[in-house]
């Protein structure tokens, strides 16, 4: 079986606090690749005013995570899934050969009881958490914490993740990175124009 992360999010652009959680996150989990999934929409981003074109959110993923184990796709598009619940499902039946862990930043679990369904997501695939500045007293006080908890894993057993009872949860703490694409935005609004080359396009 190949261990498999997964990143998903709207790198909007994707940067190197992306990259940086991914590596670190290969080597806690001991995984073979990560994937990174980006998002053709987050459903609970729908309308966001600043959401840069799938094409170049995906070029800049791909430029970000050159030189690595780590694989920017276009799965949800090609899947037709935006909610986690059913991109999670669909790949396991694709992709009956892997075993996947779903990595997200704190702010991520801060939000995790709006997901869809998010129990069924946490019974699907273990889940780790990365810290992240800022956010990290929020996620621990996350309302899906308060159900969670009681799956929590030792981080230093990471390594095992492929043989824990479902559901499963792992906080990891790797070196701080305040990188986020928010800032990144503000500081060069127009960052997508760099991105404008011939990259596919989700299909709707
Ligand atoms: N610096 C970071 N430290 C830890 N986790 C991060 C960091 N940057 C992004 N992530 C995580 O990566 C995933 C995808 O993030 P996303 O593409 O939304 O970037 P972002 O910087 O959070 O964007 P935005 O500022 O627009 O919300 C999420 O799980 C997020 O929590
Ligand atoms: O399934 C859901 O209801 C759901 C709600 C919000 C976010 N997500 C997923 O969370 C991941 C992170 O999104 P983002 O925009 O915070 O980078 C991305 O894969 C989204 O599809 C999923």
């Amino acid at each position: 079986m190949t261990r498999i992360g997964i990143l998903g999010g709207s790198f909007n652009p994707a940067h190197r606090g992306h990259r940086a959680i991914t590596l670190a996150a290969l080597r806690a989990l001991a995984l073979d690749e990560a994937w990174w999934l980006v998002s053709p929409g987050n459903p609970l981003k729908d309308g966001a005013g600043d959401m840069a074109p799938f094409a170049a959110r995906l070029g800049s993923a791909r430029a970000m995570a050159r030189r690595a184990p780590i694989r920017a796709t276009d799965i949800e598009c090609r899947l037709h899934t935006r909610y986690t619940l059913d991109t999670i499902r669909k790949l396991k039946r694709q992709y009956p050969k892997q075993d996947f862990i779903w990595l997200m930043g704190a702010d991520n679990l801060a939000q995790f009881h709006r997901w869809r369904e998010w129990r069924k997501i946490a019974a699907e695939v273990p889940i780790a958490v990365i810290a992240r500045p800022g956010y990290d007293g929020r996620a621990l006080a996350a309302p899906a914490m308060g159900w969670l908890r009681r799956f929590q894993r030792p981080a230093d057993q990471a390594k095992s993740w492929t043989t824990w009872r479902l559901p499963a949860l792992v906080l990891l703490r790797f070196r701080p990175d305040p990188t986020s694409a928010t800032g990144l935005r503000a500081g060069d609004p127009d960052w997508y124009r760099r991105f404008a080359g011939p990259v596919a396009q989700p299909r709707s």
